[in-house]
């Protein structure tokens, strides 16, 4: 009957094919409906949708997936299936579906390109049969931002450390070990702001960072929640940092500092056991290194700790992010204690701020990082961006500190926002 509206997921057709190097990936970037995923020069860009799910969770959105990838028909060319070959989801989720206006989602595109370890493939989806395409092409640079502005964001800088003041306050009366709080920061420009420069300018200067664009939300994340790859789980678990000097000497001691300081190491054991006893049910092993290293980024130094695990058959990617999310490291510990606080003390909405964002194929690999070093492109005015930055905060928390070492953490969008080259 016409305007009957079926129940079941539509059919895709996906036409992968294996395609000589194409070049920097973000130069291939159209106007509209960009999203990539990119790092150290691998990575995806893809454009068009074909289909969009609005998730109420990273579960809800797994199942949705599932149910998509059964009906779909493949071909691909590709002599091994690579991690992002063929049907592929983009996905961004919101922090706290409980207080936010934003919402979270996952968005099948039209046509993907990939590269990993020199090899790089073309995948087509939702295709008429017979219809060809036409091949990407690079277009002319993006516009740099002209005239940006900053302006505060939800609280003033005395009302934030106020915040902080008031979390180190409970954490000291017991009621839970660390709460990860942030901030906001509104950047407008002239006009529009092209986010292919951003994803551009962050990628360049952070190479060993995951580089992303999903609907509006833009920015370069050094945190992995979870990648999922022939069975095996990584996840980056990042807490305890320094702002960079410039100078390397200085920043070597830092390091050194940063690796001993009892305040960042009882800060990084938090986020990493809410990683180990998430990862725990799903896997037979699980390896945790017993000492962080420290990563180093241009604006700042991270305590990090890489956890592996070996999964079970039949967990997915988008699965380990849904049991991991929201980890220590952006969250708190005990978490709901440490939810609530952020509710109460931030007066912002993170959206998709901290959530996970990223990409699963159809046989459930992926990865998923944590939205972090980013800005959500304003849906209503597309000359306004608002960045977010949050620190962790225990006992001996110092909010003078505290506000530091978000500025350092906003630096990434700043400076993107404010190169012109
Ligand atoms: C919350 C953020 O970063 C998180 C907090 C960190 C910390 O407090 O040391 C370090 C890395 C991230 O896990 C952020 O960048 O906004």
């Amino acid at each position: 009957m016409l305007g009957e509206v079926t129940p079941t997921a539509p059919r895709l057709r996906v036409r992968t094919v294996a395609v000589p190097d194409p070049g920097p990936l973000v130069a291939l970037l159209p106007e509209t409906d960009a999203l990539a995923w990119v790092r150290g020069g691998d990575g995806m860009v893809a454009w068009g949708e074909v289909v969009r799910h609005k998730a109420t969770s990273p579960a809800e959105a797994e199942e949705w997936w599932t149910t998509l990838v059964a009906s779909s028909d493949e071909v691909s060319d590709l002599d091994v299936a690579l991690p992002g070959s063929g049907l592929v989801a983009f996905g961004s989720f919101v922090f706290d579906p409980d207080n936010t206006s934003a919402s979270s989602g996952l968005v099948v595109p039209r046509t993907v390109l990939g590269r990993r370890g020199g090899r790089a493939w073309l995948t087509e989806i939702g295709l008429e049969a017979g219809e060809q395409r036409p091949a990407p092409c690079a277009g002319p640079v993006p516009p740099a931002p002209r005239g940006v502005r900053f302006e505060g964001g939800s609280l003033t800088s005395d009302q934030w450390r106020a915040a902080v003041s008031r979390a180190v306050g409970t954490i000291a009366a017991g009621d839970l070990d660390k709460v990860v709080l942030a901030r906001d920061l509104v950047a407008t420009a002239e006009s529009r702001l092209d986010p292919r420069w951003l994803v551009g300018r962050l990628g360049e200067t952070y190479p060993r960072c995951w580089t992303y664009l999903v609907d509006g939300l833009v920015g370069s994340t050094p945190e992995m929640l979870v990648r999922l790859e022939a069975g095996l789980a990584t996840s980056r678990v990042l807490a305890g940092t320094i702002q960079r000097t410039g100078d390397d000497q200085v920043d070597l001691a830092l390091a050194a500092a940063l690796s001993r300081s009892s305040k960042d190491l009882e800060e990084h054991e938090y986020a990493v056991a809410s990683v180990a006893a998430a990862l725990a049910p799903f896997c037979s092993a699980l390896n945790v290194p017993e000492n962080p290293y420290v990563l180093e980024l241009p604006n700042v130094l991270h305590l990090a700790s890489d956890v592996t695990a070996a999964v079970e058959p039949g967990v997915t990617a988008l699965g380990l992010a849904a049991a991991l999310h929201p980890s220590a490291a952006v969250c708190g510990t005990p978490t709901g204690t440490a939810r609530d606080l952020i509710a109460a003390l931030e007066h912002l909405d993170r959206e998709r701020y901290a959530g996970p964002v990223g990409w699963t194929d159809a046989s459930g690999a992926g990865e998923w990082g944590i939205a972090l070093r980013c800005g959500i492109l304003d849906e209503t005015d597309p000359r306004r961006i608002r960045l977010f930055a949050g620190c962790g905060i225990v006992a001996g928390s110092d909010p003078e500190a505290e506000w530091a070492e978000a500025q350092a953490k906003l630096a990434p969008m700043i400076g993107a926002l404010t190169t012109t080259r």
